[in-house]
């Protein structure tokens, strides 16, 4: 792992509501992800991991403070600047999947090269040979409505790789799965580790966070805990 930061935050904070009602979601978040690392935050209902993993990937604007991704601020910069970071340099894989139902598994992992600026053959290329590596040749055709949960959660981190995101944001991936398929997509996220890529992980599920560098617990819009895990230590005193 290098010591390149990926993903910083600074002061993180964002609220909802006002007076009696205000909600502190995010409340002074600093993290700073370094490249090939994977991260989870687990933490109970309503503490704010998904709005602080929406924060981070620039799917939302934060109240105050600072978030830079690849050295770059991004949480002032313009709606077309972000649409573009957010097509090309981050990625979801979100607990309810989000594929497209209408179109079939290879074209929805191709629709973010197409979006990211690959050309349609590329763009098919890589989205075959991604449903390749995840297990999924035989299933490139079929409508998301004909896959099991665990295979439309492989389709949507097929779809999550294919524009070679810097970062993958993962929000309970395993969340609606049963204990057969988060096995699998435990497997993958453990493979994604392994080649490199950055990851920060929202879950619920001990196993998954098992796999993680860092391991926070997110309480009332504060990160309060961090347990180094043995497999991280090995790797930074290599
Ligand atoms: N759009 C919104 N408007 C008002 N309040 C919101 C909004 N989004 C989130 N909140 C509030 O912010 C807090 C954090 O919500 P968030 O969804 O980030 O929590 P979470 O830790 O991801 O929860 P869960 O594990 O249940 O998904 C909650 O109190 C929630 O009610």
């Amino acid at each position: 792992m290098s010591n390149v930061v990926d993903m910083r935050a600074r002061g993180l904070r964002k609220e909802y509501g006002k007076g009696e009602g205000l909600v502190r979601a995010v409340d002074g978040v600093d993290l700073d992800i370094v490249n090939g690392e994977t991260v989870a935050i687990m933490g109970p209902s309503g503490c704010g991991k998904s709005t602080l993993l929406h924060l981070l990937g620039g799917l939302d604007r934060p109240s105050g403070g600072e978030v830079w991704l690849n050295g770059r601020r991004i949480d002032d910069i313009s709606e077309k600047a972000l649409a573009r970071m957010r097509r090309t340099d981050v990625s979801y894989v979100f607990q309810s999947f989000h594929l497209m139902e209408e179109l079939t598994a290879v074209e929805n992992v191709e629709l973010s090269a197409l979006l990211a600026g690959r050309s349609p053959r590329a763009a098919r290329r890589r989205a075959e040979e991604l449903l390749d590596q995840l297990g999924l040749a035989g299933r490139s055709r079929f409508l998301p409505s004909a896959l099991s949960g665990g295979q439309r959660q492989r389709v949507a981190v097929a779809r999550a790789l294919s524009n070679e995101p810097l970062v993958v944001l993962a929000d309970e991936p395993t969340g609606n799965l049963d204990s057969a398929a988060t096995l699998d997509v435990l497997q993958l996220f453990k493979d994604l580790h392994d080649a490199g890529q950055t990851l920060v992980i929202v879950t619920h599920d001990a196993r998954i966070a098992a796999t993680a560098d860092r391991k926070f617990s997110m309480r009332d819009g504060a990160l309060v805990d961090e347990a180094r895990l043995p497999g991280a230590l090995i790797r930074l005193e290599d």
